[in-house]
């Protein structure tokens, strides 16, 4: 009789520890085996636990040394070794959902992460598409393209009125509230062609986010210098006429979370008044339904976006800013104020 261990006779149990019988030791499948072949002496069983691997031992439920139970202990016990790390893999793929589902702040968390994340992995793809243009404002279409899809991963819809206000073919300089990084969905919701934003000069330097700005003509300012941040509006005020190009501007120069309006600064008025060119005013309703950075809150909701009609600025001087700034930030509000409102009674559940 030929072994497992390749000697002829009886199993030599005494010189050998006894190893668990694995499917290719079987004597069914060995009396297959031609005459006189044997096995190298003392091969492992290929189908049994390699030596000190730890795993679950699966109880063999043919009585232990049948066909079948080895074969089953053999596909069991592979598949049923969990090793630490896979037990954290587990562990992690419970608990985060549940987490998501039960913690409203963590649930903020993971969507602020990958709402900044995925707009990062986004400019990776739009930088060498904008690259073959060079710095240039057309490129702000196609950053607005790639950017679009996000209002429906987020669950936001996103109503628009007053288009009929954009209908005009000349520059002119956009005015909107500002409340968080999400105006960003609704500033590509509507962003006219040819209109690039007045952005912080930190934001050039937020890794992918911030050449893919540069690439598609964002100007940037310095806020702690007024006097470049000035030099620099003076200049977009130039461009604006010899490029034809739009330029859109947050007033209150900061995000406000408070459910209100900052007062504005006047920089969007006077380059405004020194282009010559009207400015309309764009106001987003409250985000407060459904989305809160101090509550940190995030669900789904509704927001309303309204192009208000133009305010002329032909004839006006520096000396009329003040009082068109104030004017400006008045009609603002109230549409605000108003829609903010119209928002929530026309969506009361918002924000499950
Ligand atoms: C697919 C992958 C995509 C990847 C990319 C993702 C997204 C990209 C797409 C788009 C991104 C864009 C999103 C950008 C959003 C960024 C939003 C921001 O960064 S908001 C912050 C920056 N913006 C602003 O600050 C604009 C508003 N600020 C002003 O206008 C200010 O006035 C100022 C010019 C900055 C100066 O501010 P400062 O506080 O320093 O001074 P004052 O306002 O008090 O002004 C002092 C004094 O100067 C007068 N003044 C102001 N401007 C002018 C001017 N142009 N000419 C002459 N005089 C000026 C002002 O009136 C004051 O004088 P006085 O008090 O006598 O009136
Ligand atoms: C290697 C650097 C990595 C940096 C990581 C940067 C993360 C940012 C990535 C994606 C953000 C996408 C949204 C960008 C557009 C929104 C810009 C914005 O809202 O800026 C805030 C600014 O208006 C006012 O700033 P403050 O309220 O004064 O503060």
């Amino acid at each position: 009789m030929v072994t497992p261990e390749g000697g002829k006779g009886a199993p030599s149990s005494a010189s050998h520890p006894p190893q668990a019988p694995s499917l290719c030791s079987h004597p069914s499948i060995l009396a297959g085996l031609p005459t006189g072949l044997s096995l190298p002496p003392r091969a492992p069983p290929p189908c049994s636990f390699p030596k000190g691997q730890r795993g679950l031992r699966v109880p063999d439920p043919a009585g232990g040394n049948g066909l079948l139970g080895g074969h089953l202990r053999a596909i069991l016990g592979g598949a049923m070794e969990i090793t630490v790390a896979q037990w954290v893999l587990i562990l992690f793929l419970i608990i985060v959902p549940l987490l998501y589902e039960w913690s409203a702040s963590f649930k903020y968390f993971c969507k602020m992460t990958f709402y900044n994340g995925w707009i990062l992995t986004l400019a990776v793809l739009a930088i060498p598409i904008c690259a073959v243009r060079g710095r240039n404002v057309e490129n702000m279409k196609i950053l607005r393209f790639m950017l679009l899809h996000i209002k429906y991963l987020y669950g936001i819809k996103i109503e628009v009125r007053g288009w009929e206000n954009f209908n005009i073919k000349e520059q002119y300089v956009v005015v909107s509230n500002h409340q968080s990084s999400l105006d960003l969905l609704g500033m590509m919701e509507i962003l006219p062609g040819r209109c690039v934003p007045i952005a912080k000069r930190e934001l050039m330097y937020a890794g992918t986010v911030g050449l893919a700005c540069w690439l598609a003509g964002v100007i940037f300012i310095n806020r702690k210098k007024t006097d470049d941040a000035i030099s620099v509006m003076s200049e977009a005020a130039q461009t604006m006429i010899k490029d034809d190009v739009r330029v859109w501007v947050f007033p209150e120069g900061t995000r406000n979370h408070d459910g209100s309006m900052l007062p504005f600064k006047r920089g969007a008025f006077h380059l405004a008044v020194q282009a010559q060119v009207p400015i309309i005013p764009i106001v987003m309703s409250s985000y407060r339904d459904f989305y809160s950075k101090k509550e940190k809150k995030f669900s789904t909701g509704k927001c309303m976006v309204r192009i208000l009609p133009r305010i002329e600025t032909r004839g006006l001087t520096a000396d009329d800013v003040p009082e068109l700034t104030e004017s400006v930030r008045r009609t603002m509000l109230s549409a605000f104020l108003e829609m903010s409102g119209e928002a929530r009674d026309k969506d009361p559940g918002g924000g499950q």
